[in-house]
């Protein structure tokens, strides 16, 4: 690489047209290439809607896909990535966190709405401003389509915000559900001068098979739309980089096998943080799937109760559908049952919400299996954290993001100890616990014990989940970097 290529380059954005195309991922593709070639890239997705949250070391949240591609970026991660998160509580209400801290309810947001979201356009612009202050260049990603004609007007994540931060931006489709060419070709139909000013080509993504066979196609769509199709992406199984929107999840959806230990998560259905369970979900000796039948928990060694946004929504839900009754008995029966975060708290015996900061319930009781009580707060807590596992010699890192107060009640011991001195989460023995810690499962010690009674075997690949991250975003740089017209792409992004 030239230094002259490592002068400043203007933005890059990806967007869709459509969800789920792969803004995510390749946006932490391209991440990974700017840091191979020399340059400090940062991502910035001016709103996110998800469950899947995270938290920087200041101890403010931002979403799961930007803190993966800040983790390919090779670069910290920062609420400025993702200046507005909202994480839905339930059909008609979302949390709206802003600039890594909850602001209130959608009636707050409501008001950010009356003029077209001006007040939190302007607070997205600053947040994208300090990033292109120390970054080079910025990564951008979209969200959902760029064509919906009805909500341009309020939109502050797509081509307002590239045109805004004069982006080089690069439209994404996916030829894998069809209609490749309807799509890419109305949504730039569809396009103001201003914002087709905006574009700089197109990404064909998953296609299956040979690209070189699509080369008709390519010409076809570059006529149609005088832009140049920069790159024709393969379908890939075998790169895994972390995903966090629902349509990833609907994916994971599966059942027990036999031959291996079964870990059942319960699906609930604000389920946050179904990241936590990636590490175990690439474990050959594992089969993880994610149910909310009561037969299949039935099947399942171990039973996991994931976060929820919603706890005390979810403790109903799952009241109500048989599958508390399913985790009362696999506990009984002598199976492992984990609650992390919401989980935690719903293997208690009380969740109270005085201040109604999840709905109108004011208190529900729990599975009565650990001897707690949580009561929500109005206060979030958002923290990044190390702590040492049960008697572990070493070192784990961890985050926390709830509002929720667990009180332990008498002498339960603790699951961890955090750096900072305290006590954290309740374990009654090796096959019931409960813990705050997002991230738990990431580390080798803590795998090791809630697997060791159900096999002997050793996983067969003994690079820590670190390293293991790492090589899928060589990986994905790599498949990108021989699938697209990079000389092409970083022509576009010179001043
Ligand atoms: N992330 C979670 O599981 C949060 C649990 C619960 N809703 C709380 O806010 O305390």
């Amino acid at each position: 690489m030239t230094d002259s290529i490592r002068r400043p380059l203007r933005p890059i954005m990806f967007v869709g047209t459509g969800s789920d195309v792969g803004k995510s991922v390749i946006t932490a593709g391209f991440c990974r290439i700017f840091k191979q070639d020399g340059f400090q890239p940062a991502p910035f997705k001016a709103q996110n809607m998800s469950l899947n949250s995270y938290v920087t070391a200041e101890g403010l949240e931002l979403g799961r896909a930007q803190a993966v591609q800040a983790e390919a970026a090779g670069v910290p991660c920062l609420s400025d990535m993702n200046p507005v998160l909202l994480k839905p509580t339930s059909d008609r209400s979302s949390q709206v966190v802003l600039n890594g801290k909850p602001v209130g309810n959608q009636s707050a947001y409501e008001y950010f709405m009356a003029n077209d979201r001006r007040e939190l356009f302007e607070s997205v612009k600053q947040a994208f401003d300090r990033l292109s202050g120390n970054y080079n260049p910025v990564v951008m990603e979209g969200a959902g389509s760029i064509s919906e004609l009805n909500l341009k007007h309020r939109d502050i994540t797509n081509l307002r915000m590239a045109a805004y931060a004069g982006a080089a931006t690069y439209l994404i489709g996916d030829i894998d559900r069809g209609g490749v060419f309807g799509s890419v070709y109305g949504t730039i139909a569809l396009l103001t001068d201003e914002e087709k000013a905006c574009m700089k080509g197109i990404i064909i993504n998953k296609f299956r098979g040979d690209g070189r066979l699509f080369e008709d196609g390519k010409r076809m769509l570059e006529d149609l739309t005088g832009l140049p199709v920069v790159g024709i992406l393969p379908y890939f199984r075998d790169i895994h980089i972390e995903q966090e929107d629902s349509v990833s999840l609907e994916s994971k959806y599966r059942t027990s096998v036999t031959g291996k230990v079964n870990v059942a998560v319960i699906l609930l259905r604000r389920l946050s943080n179904f990241t936590d369970f990636d590490r175990l979900e690439n474990d050959e000796r594992v089969n993880l799937f994610f149910t909310i039948d009561p037969h299949e928990v039935a099947k399942a060694d171990i039973v996991i109760v994931p976060g929820s946004k919603n706890t005390i929504d979810d403790m109903l839900f799952i009241k109500n559908n048989g599958v508390a009754k399913a985790i009362l008995q696999a506990q009984k029966a002598g199976k492992t049952v984990i609650g992390i975060c919401g989980g935690y708290q719903m293997l208690g015996e009380m969740i109270l919400d005085p201040h109604h900061v999840e709905g109108t319930i004011e208190s529900m009781p729990g599975l009565g299996i650990l001897p707690v009580v949580t009561t929500l707060q109005a206060e979030k807590t958002t923290l990044q954290c190390q702590f040492r596992f049960r008697g572990s010699e070493s070192l784990a890192f961890g985050y926390e993001i709830h509002m929720g107060e667990t009180v332990v009640r008498g002498q339960a011991k603790p699951v961890a100890t955090l750096s900072d001195g305290r006590n954290d989460g309740c374990f009654l023995n090796d096959k019931t616990w409960g813990t705050y810690l997002h991230g738990i499962l990431d580390n080798d010690d803590v795998i090791a014990q809630i697997l060791q009674p159900y096999t002997s075997d050793l996983p067969d690949n003994q690079t820590s989940f670190q390293a293991f991250k790492e090589q899928q975003y060589d990986k994905l740089a790599d498949l990108i970097r021989s699938n697209v017209n990079m000389e092409l792409i970083y022509k576009t992004l010179r001043y």
